[in-house]
């Protein structure tokens, strides 16, 4: 049997993918599906992806038939630079307009209804569409995007339009980090392909600590290879992400499934986050 793997499709999680000898994953059979976030989520949900990155927010949603791996996400203490809100209003002149949210997502989207509907106290209107800036804008006030889609819609933006950075908002208010990804494993995935299993996520954590030894330097230059953008803003976007997953980012993700209970975003009650206990190897 093999291990279908979801890769999200955004530069943020490449820390984790650099490093993988895919040859020999191949050989293994484990295969790749690169995907957006809300596609893999709903792919694990539905059988269809056994282990990988997937939204926090949707996590959540499966506590009972997700297990998380330790030490792995895409965390910010701050500024994440990849995930705005693109607005034709200062942020607290919202109340009675509408906003776009990307489709992409389900992480960011309920964290923008928490900043919105609860840090500022506005009453908006939201519709999921899919991401593009200008589209978005003909029909709506705002709109949210993440991943590469906001850091190249940040690059060529309009100067007019007023920009929000929701880690630092978060950060801002709560003083927590946010992680909006997390790797999850399916529950009979862990029965079934232990050593699979534990062979991936180890795979994981030395592309994550080899990523990190580098400076993220190989990375960086393939990356300015095939998508441009400024050697010192990918500099600045790898060091800002914290790709660790104990318990300072567990208070942080906890505290935001609290809110999204609370405005019932979702139904269950998280008191804890259990993670599996790999065997590492070394
Ligand atoms: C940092 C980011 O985090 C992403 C945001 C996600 C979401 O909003 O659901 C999911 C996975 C992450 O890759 C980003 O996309 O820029």
């Amino acid at each position: 049997m093999s291990l279908r793997i979801g890769e999200i499709s955004y530069t943020n999680i490449l820390p984790f993918f650099y490093y993988l000898d895919r040859d020999e994953l191949a050989r293994r059979n484990y295969q790749f599906i690169p995907q957006v976030p809300a596609q893999l989520n709903q792919a694990m949900a539905d059988d269809r992806v056994d282990i990988g990155g997937i939204s926090s927010f949707a996590y959540a949603k499966h506590v009972d038939s997700f297990t998380l791996l330790p030490n792995l996400s895409v965390t910010t203490y701050g500024a994440v630079n990849s995930i705005f809100l693109f607005s034709k209003f200062p942020i607290n002149e919202l109340d009675g307009k509408k906003v776009a949210l990307t489709s992409s997502s389900e992480t960011s989207i309920h964290l923008l209804k928490i900043i919105l509907d609860y840090f500022y106290k506005l009453t908006v209107s939201y519709n999921i569409v899919k991401p593009n800036l200008d589209e978005m804008l003909k029909d709506y006030d705002a709109c949210l995007l993440i991943g590469d889609d906001a850091i190249t819609a940040r690059r060529e933006q309009s100067p007019a339009l007023y920009t929000y950075d929701l880690g630092e908002i978060w950060y801002q208010q709560t003083g927590l980090p946010m992680t909006f990804a997390v790797f999850a494993v399916r529950n009979e995935t862990i029965e079934t392909l232990t050593n699979e299993v534990n062979y991936l996520y180890n795979s994981f954590l030395d592309s994550k600590n080899q990523s990190e030894k580098d400076k993220y330097q190989p990375m960086i230059s393939d990356i300015i290879k095939s998508q441009g953008g400024p050697k010192q803003f990918w500099e600045m976007y790898f060091h800002n992400l914290c790709n660790d997953f104990g318990p300072e980012e567990h208070k942080g993700l906890l505290y935001y499934f609290y809110l999204n209970k609370k405005l019932n975003f979702l139904d269950n009650d998280i008191k804890e986050i259990k993670v599996w206990n790999p065997v590492l190897q070394r």
